[in-house]
Parts: structure tokens; sequence; C-alpha cells
């Protein structure tokens, strides 16, 4: 039998201590009473849940991408979450199916892929977030937005830029005005990603009909330039899609970076219309991401919905979140009601419960000399 040694978990799960730790629920806190003000009401969803709940409710949510276990009591396969905007959707399905629209959620949580991706090694993460159910509008993209980004600044994070994208672009135009036979939209879907011109063109003149979407790229009012200009080509088909992304972007803060990534599809599995990244400056890969969706409804049909996650963890590793508390520590024989308004003042205490204890050891910027915190 092989002996694990006791501090080994599984790949890609780790503990976090020890000032992280209270870091992390610092800055998720921050999120959650950021977005309470504008109206959100947390949900708290559980870590597992049946697998075919998990992957019905928001359309291709690949069970390929799911950590999976089979529960001994019901013999059904669970899964564990990978992403909270799923569990929310189905609460707003089910037991809030009678609450009424828009109905604004957050949550905060864990979440668990199958495989970590490159940029991060870690499988669970924490992810924030707000999703507003109802309504897939140019409003509610506003509204969206523009929380994520007050919570972000409520967390101290600066240098943010916001990347929009088009998720189903391709899908709709090629369906309409530029079209494409099937066998080739997911080789078109591929270049445009990879913003590869020669192998697009080389793919046939319908393919190379969307070489200037590579072009449509970039920092965001040259971008819609050349995606207006674009438009105009195909007779304006993508009219609404301009105005949308126009609205969205006048009311964002002169501080924060926008850029326009129309055909960008990594990490928008589900979201149609509309969806955004979220970088900070000095963090590789995105923070963040929101966009718009539909929630199956039990009867068939679909509900609208526009929501945002952030996975904060990168921040914490960076410090934020962080506060060095005022540590105290109390030697024996102190005054113990002392010690309780100071405690009410906001000092956290260490009692010593031996004689020689060092407070400094304990991580204590004072200890209590008579009635007065003195520094070490
Ligand atoms: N949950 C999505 C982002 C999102 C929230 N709501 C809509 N989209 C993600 O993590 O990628």
């Amino acid at each position: 039998m092989t002996i694990f040694p006791p501090g080994l978990l599984p790949e890609g799960l780790s503990d976090r201590l020890p000032p992280q730790a209270e870091a992390s629920a610092r800055l998720a806190r921050r999120v959650l009473d950021t977005v309470a003000t504008h109206g959100y009401e947390r949900v708290m969803p559980p870590l597992a849940e049946f697998e075919e709940t998990l992957t019905q409710r928001l359309k291709s949510m690949r069970a390929q991408d799911l950590l999976r276990v089979v529960d001994p009591v019901s013999q059904r396969t669970l899964a564990f979450r990978p992403d909270m905007t799923a569990q929310a959707g189905r609460i707003a399905a089910t037991r809030l199916a009678n609450a009424p629209r828009p109905l604004r959620l957050s949550y905060a949580g864990p979440v668990i892929r199958l495989r970590a991706n490159q940029l991060r090694p870690e499988r669970e993460r924490l992810q924030v977030g707000a999703e507003l159910i109802g309504s897939d509008s140019v409003a509610a993209a506003v509204e969206i937005v523009n929380v994520a980004i007050e919570a972000l600044q409520a967390a101290g994070v600066t240098g943010i830029t916001i990347d929009f994208t088009l998720p189903d672009l391709i899908d709709s135009l090629a369906a309409g005005p530029l079209p494409l036979a099937p066998d080739i939209i997911e080789a078109v879907r591929t270049e445009l990603d990879a913003k590869d011109a020669g192998a697009l063109t080389a793919l046939g003149p319908d393919a190379a009909a969307y070489l200037p979407l590579i072009e449509a790229t970039g920092p965001f009012h040259a971008a819609m330039d050349r995606l207006e200009a674009f438009n105009a080509r195909i007779g304006g088909a993508i009219d609404s899609r301009i105005a949308g992304l126009r609205a969205i972007a006048k009311p964002i803060g002169w501080d924060i970076t926008l850029t326009l990534d129309p055909t960008e599809r990594h990490g928008f599995e589900y979201q149609n219309w509309f969806g955004f990244s979220i970088f900070a400056e000095g963090f590789i890969g995105e923070i963040g991401r929101g966009g718009s969706y539909a929630i199956a409804r039990a009867d068939g049909t679909d509900e609208p919905a526009m929501g945002f996650s952030l996975y904060p963890d990168p921040l914490i590793d960076a410090g934020f979140g962080g506060e060095s508390p005022k540590r105290l520590f109390l030697p024996l024989g102190h005054d113990p009601v002392r010690a309780a308004d100071l405690r009410r003042e906001g000092w956290q205490t260490v009692a010593a419960l031996s004689e020689g204890e060092d407070g400094a050891a304990q991580r204590c910027s004072h200890w209590l000399n008579g009635a007065d915190p003195t520094a070490y």
C-alpha cells in the first residue's frame, strides 16, 4: 500500500494559510458588499450537484470539464461546480422561478475544474460574482459592467482593462449575411481566434470575408471604427451590436482601458451576444469575465440573463485584501476588562497561556503594558 505523506494534496488543490486566508475572505466580502449596494442578494448553492443539473441549465457547459464522483448514496454521478453562474441559473429557474424579475443574485465560493489552465495550476479557485436574471438588454450590460468595475475598485484594484467581445458573432454572421458551410465554421472560428489572416484566406472566399474582423481588434475606439466599416460592407447587419457596444462603453470612466476583440471566444462557452474579460495591470490572464446568456426554464423556454464572475486568487497572492491587523499580546495577569475594551476598539488580542511566551513571535505588534498597548 502506498503511504501518502500527510502534507500531500491532490494536484491543483492547496491550502490558504494566514494571512492570505483572511485576505481572501475580506476581498470576497468587499465584492459582495459592493454588489449588495446595487441590490444583488447572496445565494449559497452547494459545492456539488447532480452532473445533469449542472450541465443542463447552461447551454454548452461541457461535462468533460467537470470533476465528477459517483455518489454511493444516490448511485448518481455528482459533479463539483466549475462555475457558480450555472447554479445561480438553476436557482432562478427553479426555487426562485416566481420571484419578480429582474432578479439580482450574488455568490462567492470555491469552484473546481477537472483541469487547470496553463496560466494557473490551481484546479480550485475562488469565484465571486453577480447575475442579473430576466434581461440581457444593453441596460443590463451597462449595469453589470459597471458593478464589476466598482467591485474591483472597492477591492483596491487599479489599472483595469475591459475587453469586449461578441461571442456569437460568427454564428450569426454565418447564418445570415456571410454564409459559411457548416464544415468550415469551426475552422473559421479557430483562425479568427489565432488571428491568422493567411490561414483564414486559405479556407476560401467565404471565409476570407471574415478577414476584416481580425483588424477590428485592439483599443476600443479605433477597433470600433474598423468594425463599423465592416458593418457598412455587410449592409448594416450588425447595427444593433455596434450600437449596444457603444452604449455599454459610454458610461465607463476614463481610468478604465477599453479594448475590443469581437471574435474572442476563449472562456465564453455559453455567453451569446455580449461578453467581456477583465484584466488588471500587473496580472497575466483575466481576473474576471462576464456577459449575456440564456437560462433554460423548466418549460423548455429560455430566460435572458447577464452577469460577471471574478477570480480574485491572483489578487490575493499579490497582497490585495491584506491588512496588518493591530495585534496585541496580553501577558499573564493582564486586566481582562481593559483587554475587552481594546478588542472593541479594533485590536486583535493574543493572550499568554503560560509564563515566558513571546508576543512578537505570535506576530503581535504591541503588548499590553498595564493599561497601554506598547509597541515591541
Ligand atoms: N461565469 C462566467 C462569467 C459570467 C458570469 N455571468 C455570465 N458570465 C465565467 O466565469 O466565465
